[in-house]
Protein backbone atom coordinates (compact mmCIF):
# COMPACT_ATOMS: atom_id res chain seq x y z
CA UNK A 1 0.00 0.00 0.00
CA UNK A 2 1.60 3.09 -0.84
CA UNK A 3 0.97 6.72 0.83
CA UNK A 4 1.58 9.77 -0.50
CA UNK A 5 2.88 12.14 2.34
CA UNK A 6 0.66 13.53 4.53
CA UNK A 7 0.52 18.14 5.01
CA UNK A 8 0.72 18.66 8.75
CA UNK A 9 -1.40 22.25 9.39
CA UNK A 10 -1.31 24.74 12.39
CA UNK A 11 -4.14 26.43 13.78
CA UNK A 12 -4.13 28.93 11.20
CA UNK A 13 -4.39 26.71 8.22
CA UNK A 14 -0.04 27.46 7.41
CA UNK A 15 1.91 24.24 6.57
CA UNK A 16 3.73 23.07 9.95
CA UNK A 17 7.48 21.76 8.37
CA UNK A 18 9.55 22.89 11.46
CA UNK A 19 9.33 23.05 15.04
CA UNK A 20 10.75 25.82 17.31
CA UNK A 21 12.33 29.36 16.55
CA UNK A 22 15.36 31.55 17.03
CA UNK A 23 14.90 33.21 20.19
CA UNK A 24 16.27 34.44 23.47
CA UNK A 25 19.50 33.38 21.57
CA UNK A 26 18.76 29.99 21.83
CA UNK A 27 17.98 28.48 17.70
CA UNK A 28 15.29 25.46 18.31
CA UNK A 29 14.53 24.99 14.73
CA UNK A 30 14.47 21.06 14.00
CA UNK A 31 12.87 20.01 10.47
CA UNK A 32 9.41 17.93 11.84
CA UNK A 33 10.04 15.18 9.73
CA UNK A 34 13.58 14.36 11.00
CA UNK A 35 11.37 14.68 14.38
CA UNK A 36 8.93 11.88 13.11
CA UNK A 37 11.76 10.04 12.05
CA UNK A 38 12.77 9.46 15.62
CA UNK A 39 9.38 8.36 16.91
CA UNK A 40 7.76 6.68 13.88
CA UNK A 41 9.50 3.16 14.05
CA UNK A 42 9.36 1.32 10.79
CA UNK A 43 8.06 -2.57 12.05
CA UNK A 44 8.33 -5.33 10.57
CA UNK A 45 6.69 -8.72 11.20
CA UNK A 46 7.98 -11.95 10.29
CA UNK A 47 6.44 -15.83 10.71
CA UNK A 48 8.69 -18.57 11.00
CA UNK A 49 8.44 -19.82 7.75
CA UNK A 50 9.27 -16.68 5.95
CA UNK A 51 13.00 -15.11 5.12
CA UNK A 52 14.67 -14.71 8.20
CA UNK A 53 17.04 -12.08 6.74
CA UNK A 54 16.69 -8.88 8.52
CA UNK A 55 18.26 -7.20 5.08
CA UNK A 56 15.67 -8.55 3.15
CA UNK A 57 13.24 -6.66 4.96
CA UNK A 58 14.68 -3.55 4.03
CA UNK A 59 11.91 -3.78 0.99
CA UNK A 60 10.45 -0.77 -0.41
CA UNK A 61 6.98 -2.33 0.89
CA UNK A 62 8.07 -2.30 4.02
CA UNK A 63 9.40 0.98 4.39
CA UNK A 64 6.23 2.50 2.05
CA UNK A 65 4.46 1.40 5.78
CA UNK A 66 5.77 4.72 6.81
CA UNK A 67 6.50 6.78 4.39
CA UNK A 68 3.26 8.79 4.88
CA UNK A 69 5.30 10.79 7.93
CA UNK A 70 8.98 10.39 6.80
CA UNK A 71 9.03 12.17 3.81
CA UNK A 72 12.59 12.52 2.95
CA UNK A 73 14.48 11.20 5.79
CA UNK A 74 15.14 7.23 6.38
CA UNK A 75 14.15 6.48 10.31
CA UNK A 76 16.93 6.65 12.66
CA UNK A 77 16.26 4.30 14.84
CA UNK A 78 17.27 0.80 15.37
CA UNK A 79 14.38 -1.76 13.42
CA UNK A 80 12.31 -4.14 15.89
CA UNK A 81 11.21 -7.20 13.82
CA UNK A 82 8.20 -9.06 15.91
CA UNK A 83 8.48 -13.04 15.58
CA UNK A 84 4.39 -13.64 16.11
CA UNK A 85 5.16 -17.49 16.63
CA UNK A 86 8.00 -17.10 19.43
CA UNK A 87 6.02 -14.08 20.12
CA UNK A 88 9.46 -12.76 20.63
CA UNK A 89 11.03 -9.15 18.73
CA UNK A 90 14.75 -8.51 18.28
CA UNK A 91 16.42 -5.27 17.63
CA UNK A 92 18.52 -4.25 15.04
CA UNK A 93 21.65 -1.88 16.00
CA UNK A 94 21.87 1.37 14.49
CA UNK A 95 24.35 2.27 11.34
CA UNK A 96 24.15 5.63 11.54
CA UNK A 97 23.08 8.36 14.19
CA UNK A 98 20.67 11.54 13.31
CA UNK A 99 22.71 14.28 12.28
CA UNK A 100 23.19 16.82 14.87
CA UNK A 101 24.37 20.57 14.86
CA UNK A 102 27.31 21.46 14.73
CA UNK A 103 27.94 23.95 17.52
CA UNK A 104 31.14 25.96 18.22
CA UNK A 105 32.08 25.00 21.77
CA UNK A 106 30.99 28.48 23.06
CA UNK A 107 27.44 27.88 22.07
CA UNK A 108 26.99 24.03 22.66
CA UNK A 109 25.62 23.87 26.37
CA UNK A 110 25.57 20.97 28.63
CA UNK A 111 22.27 19.80 29.79
CA UNK A 112 20.99 17.59 32.62
CA UNK A 113 17.50 16.21 32.30
CA UNK A 114 15.70 14.48 34.38
CA UNK A 115 13.09 12.15 33.71
CA UNK A 116 15.01 12.19 30.30
CA UNK A 117 13.58 8.47 29.12
CA UNK A 118 10.20 9.59 30.05
CA UNK A 119 7.30 10.91 27.67
CA UNK A 120 7.98 14.66 27.65
CA UNK A 121 11.76 14.32 28.31
CA UNK A 122 12.51 11.97 25.59
CA UNK A 123 11.58 14.49 23.19
CA UNK A 124 13.02 17.28 25.14
CA UNK A 125 16.23 15.12 24.33
CA UNK A 126 15.56 14.26 20.46
CA UNK A 127 14.99 18.37 20.68
CA UNK A 128 18.49 19.27 22.26
CA UNK A 129 20.69 16.36 20.52
CA UNK A 130 19.26 17.66 17.02
CA UNK A 131 20.64 21.27 17.91
CA UNK A 132 23.98 19.67 18.70
CA UNK A 133 23.64 20.19 22.75
CA UNK A 134 25.64 17.50 25.05
CA UNK A 135 22.39 15.71 26.97
CA UNK A 136 23.14 13.49 30.22
CA UNK A 137 19.52 11.38 30.81
CA UNK A 138 19.04 10.57 34.59
CA UNK A 139 16.31 7.91 34.64
CA UNK A 140 15.39 5.46 36.98
CA UNK A 141 12.92 3.61 34.39
CA UNK A 142 10.15 3.50 36.68
CA UNK A 143 7.57 5.46 34.54
CA UNK A 144 10.32 6.21 31.86
CA UNK A 145 11.81 3.78 29.38
CA UNK A 146 15.57 3.27 27.81
CA UNK A 147 13.50 2.21 23.86
CA UNK A 148 12.27 5.94 24.00
CA UNK A 149 16.19 7.54 24.10
CA UNK A 150 17.98 4.29 22.61
CA UNK A 151 18.40 6.10 19.30
CA UNK A 152 20.91 8.00 21.24
CA UNK A 153 22.76 5.70 22.89
CA UNK A 154 26.45 5.26 21.78
CA UNK A 155 26.21 9.32 20.43
CA UNK A 156 29.31 11.27 21.88
CA UNK A 157 26.99 14.30 22.63
CA UNK A 158 24.61 11.80 24.70
CA UNK A 159 24.38 9.76 28.33
CA UNK A 160 21.94 8.17 29.54
CA UNK A 161 22.21 7.57 33.88
CA UNK A 162 20.39 5.17 35.59
CA UNK A 163 20.19 7.41 38.81
CA UNK A 164 16.52 8.02 41.38
CA UNK A 165 16.88 12.11 41.82
CA UNK A 166 15.80 11.27 45.39
CA UNK A 167 19.91 10.14 45.75
CA UNK A 168 21.87 13.05 45.04
CA UNK A 169 23.92 13.16 41.73
CA UNK A 170 27.28 15.55 40.82
CA UNK A 171 27.72 16.43 37.17
CA UNK A 172 29.23 19.64 35.26
CA UNK A 173 26.19 21.32 33.70
CA UNK A 174 24.99 24.73 32.64
CA UNK A 175 20.99 23.61 32.45
CA UNK A 176 18.86 21.56 34.21
CA UNK A 177 15.57 20.66 32.90
CA UNK A 178 14.19 18.50 36.21
CA UNK A 179 11.55 16.78 35.35
CA UNK A 180 11.28 13.40 36.93
CA UNK A 181 8.27 12.05 38.50
CA UNK A 182 5.60 9.91 36.90
CA UNK A 183 2.90 12.08 35.71
CA UNK A 184 -0.33 9.38 35.09
CA UNK A 185 -3.03 9.45 38.11
CA UNK A 186 -2.37 5.65 38.48
CA UNK A 187 0.86 6.24 38.39
CA UNK A 188 1.68 8.70 40.76
CA UNK A 189 -1.21 6.97 42.91
CA UNK A 190 0.63 3.53 42.66
CA UNK A 191 3.19 4.57 45.44
CA UNK A 192 2.43 7.73 46.96
CA UNK A 193 4.75 8.40 49.33
CA UNK A 194 7.51 7.62 47.00
CA UNK A 195 6.11 10.04 44.43
CA UNK A 196 5.88 12.71 47.31
CA UNK A 197 9.13 11.92 48.02
CA UNK A 198 10.30 12.04 44.44
CA UNK A 199 8.77 15.80 44.10
CA UNK A 200 10.79 17.03 47.26
CA UNK A 201 13.77 15.33 47.77
CA UNK A 202 14.38 14.91 43.97
CA UNK A 203 13.85 18.81 43.67
CA UNK A 204 15.91 19.53 46.84
CA UNK A 205 18.98 17.58 45.06
CA UNK A 206 18.83 19.70 42.28
CA UNK A 207 18.19 22.45 42.93
CA UNK A 208 21.46 21.57 45.09
CA UNK A 209 22.97 20.87 41.95
CA UNK A 210 21.97 24.04 40.42
CA UNK A 211 23.44 26.33 43.16
CA UNK A 212 27.20 24.33 43.56
CA UNK A 213 27.15 24.29 39.48
CA UNK A 214 25.15 27.92 39.05
CA UNK A 215 23.10 25.82 36.39
CA UNK A 216 19.72 27.26 35.49
CA UNK A 217 16.99 25.44 36.32
CA UNK A 218 13.82 24.72 35.15
CA UNK A 219 10.98 22.68 36.39
CA UNK A 220 8.20 20.92 35.22
CA UNK A 221 5.72 21.78 37.47
CA UNK A 222 1.97 21.03 36.33
CA UNK A 223 -1.98 22.22 36.21
CA UNK A 224 -2.13 20.40 39.02
CA UNK A 225 -1.30 22.55 41.39
CA UNK A 226 -4.46 24.41 40.80
CA UNK A 227 -6.11 21.22 42.36
CA UNK A 228 -10.23 21.48 41.19
CA UNK A 229 -10.29 24.82 40.06
CA UNK A 230 -12.70 27.59 41.86
CA UNK A 231 -11.65 30.32 38.62
CA UNK A 232 -11.70 29.46 35.37
CA UNK A 233 -9.68 29.66 33.00
CA UNK A 234 -6.34 29.31 35.69
CA UNK A 235 -4.22 31.65 35.46
CA UNK A 236 -0.65 31.92 37.18
CA UNK A 237 -1.82 34.11 40.17
CA UNK A 238 -4.68 31.32 41.04
CA UNK A 239 -3.79 29.72 44.38
CA UNK A 240 -5.44 26.76 44.05
CA UNK A 241 -7.69 24.61 45.34
CA UNK A 242 -5.95 21.19 46.45
CA UNK A 243 -7.37 18.68 48.88
CA UNK A 244 -3.95 17.69 50.83
CA UNK A 245 -5.17 14.77 52.08
CA UNK A 246 -7.35 13.15 48.84
CA UNK A 247 -5.40 10.32 46.47
CA UNK A 248 -4.00 12.96 43.99
CA UNK A 249 -2.29 14.65 47.03
CA UNK A 250 1.08 13.26 46.86
CA UNK A 251 1.29 14.99 43.32
CA UNK A 252 -0.46 17.81 43.73
CA UNK A 253 1.40 18.78 46.90
CA UNK A 254 4.64 17.26 45.49
CA UNK A 255 4.66 19.93 43.18
CA UNK A 256 3.44 22.65 45.28
CA UNK A 257 6.18 21.79 47.29
CA UNK A 258 9.11 21.59 44.62
CA UNK A 259 7.87 25.06 43.48
CA UNK A 260 8.18 26.08 47.05
CA UNK A 261 11.36 24.98 47.18
CA UNK A 262 12.39 26.36 44.05
CA UNK A 263 11.73 30.03 44.85
CA UNK A 264 13.27 29.11 48.26
CA UNK A 265 16.72 28.50 46.67
CA UNK A 266 15.98 31.24 44.16
CA UNK A 267 14.84 33.63 47.55
CA UNK A 268 18.64 32.54 49.62
CA UNK A 269 20.75 31.21 47.03
CA UNK A 270 20.45 32.93 44.11
CA UNK A 271 19.66 30.00 41.63
CA UNK A 272 18.40 30.75 38.56
CA UNK A 273 14.74 29.48 37.63
CA UNK A 274 12.53 28.28 35.66
CA UNK A 275 9.45 27.38 36.38
CA UNK A 276 6.80 25.68 33.84
CA UNK A 277 3.37 24.53 34.83
CA UNK A 278 2.00 22.01 32.30
CA UNK A 279 -1.16 21.48 31.52
CA UNK A 280 -2.63 17.96 29.76
CA UNK A 281 -0.08 17.23 26.95
CA UNK A 282 -0.49 14.13 24.51
CA UNK A 283 1.92 12.71 21.98
CA UNK A 284 4.02 9.36 20.73
CA UNK A 285 5.93 7.78 23.31
CA UNK A 286 3.14 8.12 26.02
CA UNK A 287 3.14 4.91 27.68
CA UNK A 288 0.05 2.61 26.30
CA UNK A 289 -0.97 1.74 29.56
CA UNK A 290 0.07 4.62 31.90
CA UNK A 291 -4.03 5.02 32.55
CA UNK A 292 -4.04 9.18 31.02
CA UNK A 293 -7.09 9.77 28.76
CA UNK A 294 -5.57 10.12 25.54
CA UNK A 295 -3.41 7.34 25.50
CA UNK A 296 -6.32 5.09 26.91
CA UNK A 297 -8.94 6.10 24.02
CA UNK A 298 -7.01 5.95 21.22
CA UNK A 299 -5.79 2.22 22.41
CA UNK A 300 -9.26 1.06 23.32
CA UNK A 301 -10.34 2.46 19.96
CA UNK A 302 -7.86 1.03 17.75
CA UNK A 303 -8.25 -2.30 19.85
CA UNK A 304 -11.87 -2.42 19.30
CA UNK A 305 -13.09 -1.86 22.85
CA UNK A 306 -15.10 0.04 24.97
CA UNK A 307 -13.98 3.40 25.56
CA UNK A 308 -14.51 4.55 29.14
CA UNK A 309 -15.23 7.77 29.95
CA UNK A 310 -15.44 8.70 33.54
CA UNK A 311 -17.79 10.06 35.75
CA UNK A 312 -20.85 11.59 33.16
CA UNK A 313 -18.25 12.91 30.97
CA UNK A 314 -18.82 16.73 31.34
CA UNK A 315 -15.83 17.70 33.10
CA UNK A 316 -13.43 19.34 30.96
CA UNK A 317 -9.61 19.16 30.00
CA UNK A 318 -7.56 20.89 26.88
CA UNK A 319 -5.18 19.26 25.22
CA UNK A 320 -2.04 19.79 24.08
CA UNK A 321 0.36 18.50 21.64
CA UNK A 322 4.04 17.66 22.81
CA UNK A 323 5.80 19.84 20.24
CA UNK A 324 4.11 22.92 21.71
CA UNK A 325 5.27 22.04 25.23
CA UNK A 326 8.92 21.36 24.23
CA UNK A 327 9.06 24.55 22.45
CA UNK A 328 7.38 26.31 25.40
CA UNK A 329 10.29 24.58 27.75
CA UNK A 330 12.42 25.58 25.32
CA UNK A 331 11.33 29.27 25.06
CA UNK A 332 11.02 29.49 28.69
CA UNK A 333 14.30 28.03 29.95
CA UNK A 334 16.03 30.47 27.57
CA UNK A 335 14.11 33.93 28.73
CA UNK A 336 14.46 36.12 31.48
CA UNK A 337 10.74 34.77 33.06
CA UNK A 338 11.53 33.86 36.17
CA UNK A 339 7.94 33.10 37.25
CA UNK A 340 5.49 30.85 36.56
CA UNK A 341 4.43 30.16 33.27
CA UNK A 342 1.24 27.99 31.78
CA UNK A 343 2.28 25.88 29.23
CA UNK A 344 -0.83 24.83 27.81
CA UNK A 345 -3.54 24.39 24.87
CA UNK A 346 -6.39 26.29 25.39
CA UNK A 347 -8.68 24.33 23.46
CA UNK A 348 -11.07 22.98 25.74
CA UNK A 349 -13.26 19.89 25.24
CA UNK A 350 -15.64 17.76 27.55
CA UNK A 351 -13.98 14.37 28.06
CA UNK A 352 -17.62 12.93 26.31
CA UNK A 353 -16.82 15.28 23.44
CA UNK A 354 -13.64 14.29 23.27
CA UNK A 355 -14.50 10.14 23.27
CA UNK A 356 -16.20 10.84 19.89
CA UNK A 357 -13.29 13.08 18.38
CA UNK A 358 -10.91 10.56 19.30
CA UNK A 359 -13.09 7.47 17.91
CA UNK A 360 -13.60 9.55 14.88
CA UNK A 361 -10.10 10.43 14.46
CA UNK A 362 -9.15 6.57 15.09
CA UNK A 363 -11.68 5.60 12.11
CA UNK A 364 -10.58 8.21 10.15
CA UNK A 365 -6.79 6.44 9.96
CA UNK A 366 -8.39 2.91 9.78
CA UNK A 367 -10.04 3.98 6.47
CA UNK A 368 -7.46 5.44 4.99
CA UNK A 369 -5.41 2.39 6.15
CA UNK A 370 -7.34 0.07 4.58
CA UNK A 371 -8.43 -1.37 8.03
CA UNK A 372 -11.32 -3.52 8.38
CA UNK A 373 -13.48 -2.78 11.94
CA UNK A 374 -16.00 -5.54 13.12
CA UNK A 375 -17.90 -3.36 15.47
CA UNK A 376 -18.35 0.80 15.65
CA UNK A 377 -16.84 0.93 19.18
CA UNK A 378 -19.04 2.05 21.91
CA UNK A 379 -18.84 4.92 24.76
CA UNK A 380 -19.23 3.51 28.26
CA UNK A 381 -19.45 5.21 31.86
CA UNK A 382 -17.46 4.44 34.49
CA UNK A 383 -17.40 5.72 38.30
CA UNK A 384 -15.43 9.13 38.57
CA UNK A 385 -11.95 8.97 40.13
CA UNK A 386 -11.87 10.62 43.56
CA UNK A 387 -11.10 14.50 43.50
CA UNK A 388 -11.01 14.17 39.78
CA UNK A 389 -10.98 18.22 38.86
CA UNK A 390 -14.24 19.44 37.37
CA UNK A 391 -12.84 21.64 34.81
CA UNK A 392 -9.27 22.71 33.54
CA UNK A 393 -7.83 25.30 30.51
CA UNK A 394 -4.57 27.67 31.04
CA UNK A 395 -4.64 31.14 30.83
CA UNK A 396 -1.46 31.28 28.55
CA UNK A 397 -1.66 35.06 28.08
CA UNK A 398 2.00 34.96 29.90
CA UNK A 399 3.37 32.55 27.59
CA UNK A 400 2.59 34.51 24.67
CA UNK A 401 3.60 38.01 26.03
CA UNK A 402 6.85 36.98 28.28
CA UNK A 403 7.85 34.00 25.68
CA UNK A 404 6.07 34.90 22.53
CA UNK A 405 4.93 31.38 22.63
CA UNK A 406 1.24 29.95 21.78
CA UNK A 407 0.53 26.35 20.71
CA UNK A 408 0.32 25.59 17.07
CA UNK A 409 -0.90 22.28 16.88
CA UNK A 410 -4.51 21.64 16.81
CA UNK A 411 -5.59 18.94 18.30
CA UNK A 412 -6.86 16.52 15.28
CA UNK A 413 -3.46 16.88 13.92
CA UNK A 414 -1.99 15.21 17.02
CA UNK A 415 -4.21 12.83 17.72
CA UNK A 416 -3.94 11.56 13.89
CA UNK A 417 -0.11 11.50 14.44
CA UNK A 418 -0.72 9.29 17.96
CA UNK A 419 -3.15 6.88 16.37
CA UNK A 420 -0.32 6.62 13.32
CA UNK A 421 2.22 5.78 16.42
CA UNK A 422 -0.37 3.39 18.40
CA UNK A 423 -0.71 1.49 15.30
CA UNK A 424 3.07 1.54 14.50
CA UNK A 425 3.25 -0.27 18.05
CA UNK A 426 0.08 -2.83 17.76
CA UNK A 427 2.07 -3.76 14.79
CA UNK A 428 5.13 -4.64 16.31
CA UNK A 429 3.71 -6.64 18.59
CA UNK A 430 3.99 -4.50 21.51
CA UNK A 431 0.63 -3.39 22.35
O1 LIG B 1 -9.93 6.19 30.60
C1 LIG B 1 -10.09 7.34 31.07
C2 LIG B 1 -9.04 8.07 31.69
C3 LIG B 1 -9.34 9.32 32.20
N1 LIG B 1 -10.58 9.85 32.10
C4 LIG B 1 -10.88 11.21 32.59
O2 LIG B 1 -10.23 12.12 31.72
C5 LIG B 1 -9.78 13.28 32.43
C6 LIG B 1 -8.30 13.44 32.24
O3 LIG B 1 -7.65 12.39 32.92
P1 LIG B 1 -6.07 12.13 32.82
O4 LIG B 1 -5.79 10.95 33.70
O5 LIG B 1 -5.63 12.03 31.41
O6 LIG B 1 -5.37 13.46 33.38
P2 LIG B 1 -5.73 14.44 34.60
O7 LIG B 1 -6.16 15.71 33.98
O8 LIG B 1 -6.68 13.83 35.56
O9 LIG B 1 -4.35 14.55 35.34
C7 LIG B 1 -3.22 15.02 34.64
O10 LIG B 1 -3.15 16.40 34.83
C8 LIG B 1 -2.06 17.12 34.33
C9 LIG B 1 -0.72 16.44 34.43
O11 LIG B 1 0.15 17.07 35.32
C10 LIG B 1 -0.73 14.98 34.69
O12 LIG B 1 -0.34 14.33 33.51
C11 LIG B 1 -1.99 14.33 35.17
O13 LIG B 1 -1.99 14.34 36.54
C12 LIG B 1 -10.20 13.03 33.88
O14 LIG B 1 -11.40 13.68 34.12
C13 LIG B 1 -10.38 11.53 33.96
O15 LIG B 1 -11.30 11.13 34.96
C14 LIG B 1 -11.60 9.13 31.49
O16 LIG B 1 -12.74 9.61 31.39
N2 LIG B 1 -11.32 7.90 31.00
Amino acid sequence: MSHSPITTLDKNGDEITTVGFDRFGFDSRVPLDVLRSLYLRPHYVIHANEINDVKELDSEAAELQHAKFLQHHAAYQSKSIYHPDTQSISYTTLSRFPPVKLLPPGIRKRILVTGGAGFVGSHLVDRLMLLGHEVTVLDNFFTGSKTTVSHWVGHPNFELVRHDVVEPFMIECDQIYHLACPASPPHYQFNAVKTIKTSFMGTLNMLGLAKRTKARFLISSTSEVYGDPEVHPQTEEYWGHVNPIGPRACYDEGKRVAETLTYGFQRQDGVDVRVARIFNTYGPRMNPYDGRVVSNFIVQALKGEDMTVYGDGRQTRSFQYVHDLIDGLIALMNSNETRPVNIGNSDEFTIGEFAELVREIVEKVQDQDGDVRTRRVQIVYQPMPTDDPQKRRPDTTRAKESLGWQPRWTVRMGLEEMVRYYKAKMAEGSL
